[in-house]
């Protein structure tokens, strides 16, 4: 499998996330997020870490695109911090926030590499979360303001728009499981959250295309495919409760079919729907952005409310204990083109976390991460001449960063990252993969 086996026109990028690579958590007037607050919590993440310095980046955006620009992708996807913006979440708008994303956009295309920003990477402002966070109706529209003040800064030279990255993560890991931030562990507030999420999204794609030129707005979803642990039909209804969970809950909405009909019998607690809310919610889009990492394979379970057990299944796993199973990405993509039908879809993230070290020789010999990428692009290709809508590939991530809960322990970058001295060295998957994008130049 070869680049030139993908449409000449394919997108090929890397991905990051504000709170993960920026750091300068005080500087410029940023305000605080509910990511602050909780990596500063005792207990909530791996060895206490924090984003407070994470890859510098704010201070290091020029190395990291000439990073960008030695790898050879075409596009970045990044996500613009809400608290940089509007430090209390409304009203005050801090100038210096937005001064940053044009002077990062305006590297970005000085150096050829299109711009994909994410609106919202799970940095809430602290100040929306003390007036409620996302299981209130208010975010959703302070979210929509919030959108309409970026785009009206960047819409003339950003035009590819993604409104959320992984509601699923905000909703369920936020306000369920607890593991993210705001670390709430209450599932009315989880499915309302995920409601208010949905409906930000839909309220913000036509202030997007009202305010960008010849805007590309869509969302990115963590989707896993889920398969039963055995083919006992309860282990058959648990995978199926298991999508309902984690793909159908937000991909039925969006493409105009309402909550599923299972979930709400199975949750018996309706989402906080208003007056045209779903309407609202499956606006128009032009792609969908798929996170994948994994598969999920589940049995039955008595465990309210979702009733489905993980079961860990595979001999080669991640050093975030994820199975590596590229056919589920298959699996997936040709569902979604099925089933769902979305004008494009781009893998907006897909990666993997090894415990990566500096060899004696200075390199980083991370060949489990180059296997990785070869066997997912290899099923993305396969996926995509059967008919999936497949436009793009961004691979998770430009550089080591701060990985949520598990901290900087979890290293999913091209770049490694000696954090103490921010020395960045590319690693043989970042190698592989500049090697990779450069062949179709060769044999052009
Ligand atoms: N499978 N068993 N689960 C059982 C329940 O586990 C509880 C923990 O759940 C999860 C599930 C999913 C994730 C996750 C992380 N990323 C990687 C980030 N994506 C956006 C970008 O910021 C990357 O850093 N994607 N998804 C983490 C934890």
């Amino acid at each position: 499998m070869k680049r030139s086996d993908f449409p000449a026109n394919f997108i090929w990028g890397t991905a990051t996330s504000a709170y993960q690579i920026e750091g300068a958590v005080s500087e410029d007037g940023r305000g605080p997020s509910i990511w602050d607050t909780f990596s500063h919590t005792p207990g909530k993440t791996k060895g206490g870490d924090h984003g407070d310095v994470a890859c510098d980046h704010y201070h290091r955006y020029p190395e990291d695109i000439a990073l960008m620009k030695e790898l050879g992708v075409n596009a970045y996807r990044f996500s613009v911090a809400w608290p940089r913006i509007l430090p209390e979440g409304r009203g005050r708008v801090n100038p210096r926030g937005l001064d940053f994303y044009n002077r990062l956009v305006d590297a970005l295309l000085e150096q050829g590499i299109t711009p994909w920003a994410t609106l919202y990477h799970w940095d809430l402002p602290q100040s929306l979360e003390d007036q409620g966070g996302w299981p209130s109706r208010e975010t959703a529209y302070a979210f929509a303001e919030y959108a309409d003040l970026v785009t009206r800064h960047l819409g003339d030279r950003v035009k590819h728009w993604i409104t959320l990255n992984e509601p699923w993560c905000s909703a369920y890991l936020g306000y369920h499981a607890g593991i993210h931030a705001p670390g709430q562990q209450n599932f009315k507030h989880s499915i309302w959250a995920s409601h208010h999420l949905l409906l930000a999204h839909g309220l913000a794609v036509p202030v997007i295309r009202r305010n960008v030129t010849g805007a590309r707005v869509g969302i990115t979803l963590n989707l896993s495919p889920g398969y039963p642990a055995s083919p006992d039909p309860a282990d058959v209804a648990a995978a199926r409760r298991f999508d309902g969970f984690q793909n159908r809950w937000y991909l039925d909405p969006l493409y105009g079919l309402g909550y599923p009909a299972d979930m709400l019998a199975l949750y018996g607690e309706a989402p906080s729907v208003q007056g045209d809310d779903l309407i609202t919610i499956a606006a128009p889009t032009d792609f969908l952005g798929i996170n994948y990492y994994s598969r999920a394979v589940v049995r039955n379970s008595d465990l309210e409310p979702y009733r489905f057990q993980y079961v860990r299944v595979g001999e080669e796993h991640t050093d975030m204990d994820w199975e590596v199973y590229p056919e589920g990405l298959y699996d997936l993509l040709i569902r979604l083109g099925r089933e769902y039908r979305p004008k494009a879809i781009y893998i907006t993230e897909n990666g993997a976390a090894y415990p990566d070290a500096v060899a004696d020789d200075g390199g980083i010999h991370d060949l489990e991460r180059v296997r990785y990428f070869q066997r997912h692009l290899a099923l993305c290709l396969e996926a995509l001449q059967h008919g999936a809508p497949l436009k793009g590939y961004f691979a998770w991530s430009l550089l080591d960063n701060f990985e949520w809960a598990e901290g900087y322990a979890k290293r999913f970058g091209l770049v490694y990252v000696d954090f103490p001295s921010q020395r960045r060295r590319i690693k043989a998957s970042g190698y592989w993969f500049r090697d990779f994008l450069r062949e179709a130049v060769a044999s052009s």
